[in-house]
């Protein structure tokens, strides 16, 4: 630092001991509304032909922001029911966000390019991966391919050993009571999402890194906190103006720590791997085999070399963000719905009975529990998408960015920079699409499907009708996993145990509100997440071993 810059500096601080920290800080306040207030202008202005919900002006569209914030799946609805016409805007805190609905814009966004509406530039930009992960993180995300293609080609391979680490986790979790009295979990700190999380990210990680890894308590810790810091830093992020990003992006970003932890854990792993591979060695069938592989044909030169190794640690890092909260959000709406529906546990049970533990001579199928059996489960399939439908993971599905103006089939046109997404919260509660659309009745894909062996109303399948993975070219790759490892947890803990709500602990507290038996969900930004403060309470099943 040259003498000038100290003198300054020494002046700052000379005035802040003064007790002037307030003007400096006042300062900064009045630009920072200033500058808001003009990127509020400038967007507005743009998009001024699309009709807005809510107030356009600064002051009200904040509080729109904060109702879209923590309520969006009531304010989108109301939306939809509000604009015909298709398309209209929401104020967020850091912008506008487009929202479309009907077929037409919904084939608009399936079709268009990812020049024009690109959904890795839109999670760049929402997760600030720049920061929050690497900057080479979603270029040349090859990791999708590896989901898509080997990760999801080997789920029926490796079935055996996710469903043998449901069973190891949840045993731990939940120890055997052999008296048949209704227990919290031991630990009775531990809530229903952390406890689903703790499943989750072993039985996923049994298939990308495999044992004794997957079980390593920092390792599992690390990749459950990863998502929630991402999330948290780049919503600090976002607070700032774009210009001041490159500097507080990176002092606001926990990656270096986390990817340190990581490296901590797996270089060596992925080091011994790339050794393997060169010598033509049998090698383990897990995540970081189909990454080694997957670099090999589609990393580009930077990935490759003496950065591979740190390339492919970030890239299963990147992977359990997008695995294990989704899924562990699933499972929870699911047991929830379980405990919020007790008769629908003997009907899930007398299902997987007859499909997977009885045999031909005995008049069941006798399929076990494999991923064969899994999809014969057509009842638990059904309530695992009533369950979806009814709470919505996100409430905006196929969120893109427009990269150049992007004209809709109706002629609207979309300035670049626009945020734009998809109403599926208000599809699935569409009384048109639905019917009775606010009752959850587990059995109605199945009753669907009765007589017909289409894949057409199964959870895995994306229609127009059923957007909780997305539709279309980018419909998440990873739900022939995730669905698969779902159900295999609702199989063990179906069998094994009954489960009901904590009345007692329950009622009355703080912070849970409770609609037609169920605790409301929490909402954030459009992500609709279990209430994690409910307590539930557990029976181990008489008679019944582990599966
Ligand atoms: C219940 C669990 C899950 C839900 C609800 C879910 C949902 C989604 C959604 C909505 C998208 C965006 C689709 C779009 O915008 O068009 C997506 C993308 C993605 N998901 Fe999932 N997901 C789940 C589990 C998983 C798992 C277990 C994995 C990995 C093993 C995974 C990997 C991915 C990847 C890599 C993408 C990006 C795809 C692309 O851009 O082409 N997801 N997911």
């Amino acid at each position: 630092m040259n003498n000038s810059h100290y003198t300054h500096l020494q002046n700052l601080i000379t005035v802040a001991d003064d007790g002037d920290w307030y003007k400096i800080g006042l300062g900064i306040f009045v630009a920072y509304c200033g500058f808001k207030y003009l990127q509020f202008v400038k967007t507005r202005a743009k998009l001024s032909h699309i009709p807005t919900l809510g107030s356009s002006s600064l002051i009200p569209s904040y509080f729109t922001a904060y109702k879209f914030f923590r309520e969006g799946r009531d304010l989108i609805s109301d939306g939809v029911q509000q604009f015909p016409g298709g398309i209209f805007k929401v104020p967020t805190f850091d912008g506008w966000q487009v929202i479309v609905h009907g077929h037409g814009m919904l084939e608009d966004l399936k079709k268009a390019s990812e020049e024009d509406l690109s959904i890795l530039e839109a999670f760049v930009d929402m997760i600030k991966s720049d920061y929050t992960m690497s900057p080479t993180m979603l270029r040349n995300p090859y990791h999708f391919n590896v989901v898509r293609t080997p990760l999801t080609r080997n789920v029926n391979a490796r079935f055996d050993d996710v469903c043998d680490e449901v069973a190891v986790a949840f045993d731990e979790c939940l120890p055997a009571h052999e008296d048949g009295e209704w227990y919290s979990p031991p630990n009775d700190s531990l809530d229903p999402l952390t406890m689903v999380q703790n499943i989750v990210v072993r039985a996923t990680n049994r298939l990308l890194v495999g044992l004794p890894l997957c079980r390593n308590k920092d390792w599992c810790k690390l990749n459950v906190q990863f998502t929630v810091e991402v999330n948290r830093d780049s919503l600090l992020i976002s607070l700032f103006p774009r210009f001041l990003h490159p500097i507080v992006g990176p002092l606001i970003s926990t990656w270096k720590a986390n990817m340190g932890r990581a490296m901590h854990h797996l270089a060596e792993v992925v080091r011994e791997r790339i050794r393997m591979t060169e010598a033509g060695e049998e090698r383990p069938n897990d995540g970081v085999t189909w990454l080694v592989d997957m670099n090999n044909q589609i990393g580009k030169e930077w990935q490759k070399g003496n950065n591979a190794v740190e390339d492919i640690v970030a890239k299963i890092l990147n992977i359990n963000f997008a695995a294990i909260h989704t899924t562990s959000n699933a499972f929870t709406h699911a047991l929830y719905h379980l405990a919020a529906h007790p008769e629908v546990q003997p009907l899930l049970r007398k299902e997987l009975e007859h499909v997977l533990f009885t045999s031909k001579e005995d008049g069941g199928e006798g399929l076990g529990w494999t991923k064969a059996g899994m999809v014969q489960l057509r009842v638990m399939d059904s309530f695992l998408k009533e369950s979806q439908r009814f709470m919505n993971i996100s409430t905006i599905a196929m969120a893109r960015l427009a990269i150049r103006p992007y004209t809709f089939s109706n002629g609207v046109v979309i300035p670049p920079g626009t945020y734009v997404g998809y109403a599926a919260h208000a599809v699935h509660q569409d009384p048109e699409v639905y019917s009775q659309p606010q009752e959850f009745i587990p059995t109605r894909f199945s009753d669907m499907r009765a007589g017909e062996e289409s894949i057409k109303h199964q959870t895995v399948t994306p229609t127009p009708e059923w957007l909780i993975f997305g539709v279309g070219k980018h419909a998440c790759p990873g739900r022939f996993f995730a669905v698969n490892e779902i159900k295999s947890m609702l199989v063990y803990l179906v069998r094994n145990w009954d489960v009901r709500f904590d009345e007692g602990k329950n009622e009355g507290k703080d912070g849970i509100e409770w609609e037609g038996g169920y605790p409301k969900s929490r909402e954030y930004m459009g992500n609709v997440v279990p209430n994690a403060d409910v307590k539930l309470l557990f029976r181990k099943r008489k008679g019944l071993g582990s599966v």
